[in-house]
């Protein structure tokens, strides 16, 4: 279980982008993070992963305190944080960025599995990863995160500026990694999708959570608009 207790972050002393947020993820589940831009969505995760330090709060995983860790500890234990924009190396090669993630794992048994979650890996094995297409960077990030046996994996918008198809694609390993038990902290624009997909669902906006439910109590994407966002979008 991952969990955010009454946490305060912002990136200057003064300001407070997340102010006395809680949220949990607990084993096994996948959790969805919506809300409008600038909600304070991506420094959830950041602040999950301990890229930005706590003003106050304490963040837990697996009944750790883990505040004060370094992103490097956290992955140690079993965190992977891909992040918007994908995270991948794009001047080196797919293979090496696959190598890379492989944690022990001879580099040649960590291609071999890629290819076999993603076919197309083994046609663009020795290219730049900077030279594939967004979608297939988008997999490549996933299956790098799925080489690390991660317990939990947070996603930053992994569907972004996808064409449907790819998007789909992307979301069955992304279900393929639920079903492994591999706990999700999704971050996502497509409210339709998350709510077939998730069993937990975070409303956030102005850095606070608005909502927090399973998607059938959140309501239909109108309720959402005009009940949780309305004030956001008039704004
Ligand atoms: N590196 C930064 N330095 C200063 N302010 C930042 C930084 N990153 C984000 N912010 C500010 O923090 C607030 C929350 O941003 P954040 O990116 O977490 O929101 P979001 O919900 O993920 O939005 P989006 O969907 O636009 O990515 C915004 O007001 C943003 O301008």
């Amino acid at each position: 279980m991952l969990e955010l207790e009454n946490v305060t972050v912002g990136y200057t002393s003064a300001s407070k982008t997340l102010d006395g947020l809680s949220l949990s993820v607990p084993d096994g589940s996948v959790v969805a993070l919506l809300g409008p831009n600038g909600a304070g969505k991506t420094t959830t995760l950041r602040t999950a992963s301990r890229m930005i330090p706590l003003q106050s709060g304490r963040i837990t995983f697996e009944g750790k305190d883990v505040s004060k860790l370094a992103p490097h500890q956290m992955s140690k234990l079993g965190l992977c944080h891909v992040p918007e924009g994908r995270g991948i190396f794009p001047a080196l090669s797919v293979r090496d960025n696959i190598a890379l993630f492989g944690r022990g794992m001879p580099p040649s048994e960590a291609v071999d599995k890629a290819i076999d979650a993603f076919a197309f890996i083994e046609h663009r094995i020795d290219l730049p990863a900077g030279s594939l297409s967004g979608g297939e960077r988008q997999m490549l990030a996933l299956v790098r995160a799925w080489l690390t046996r991660p317990k939990i994996v947070l996603l930053d918008e992994v569907s972004m500026g996808l064409a449907p198809l790819i998007v789909d694609e992307v979301y069955a390993f992304i279900r393929r990694l639920a079903e492994e038990g591999i706990s999700l902290l999704m971050v996502e624009q497509y409210v339709d999708r998350v709510r077939r997909f998730a069993d937990h669902i975070y409303l956030m906006r102005s850095g606070e959570i608005r909502f927090s439910g399973t998607p059938h109590e959140l309501g239909s994407e109108e309720d959402i608009l005009g009940h949780y966002l309305g004030a956001a979008l008039q704004e």
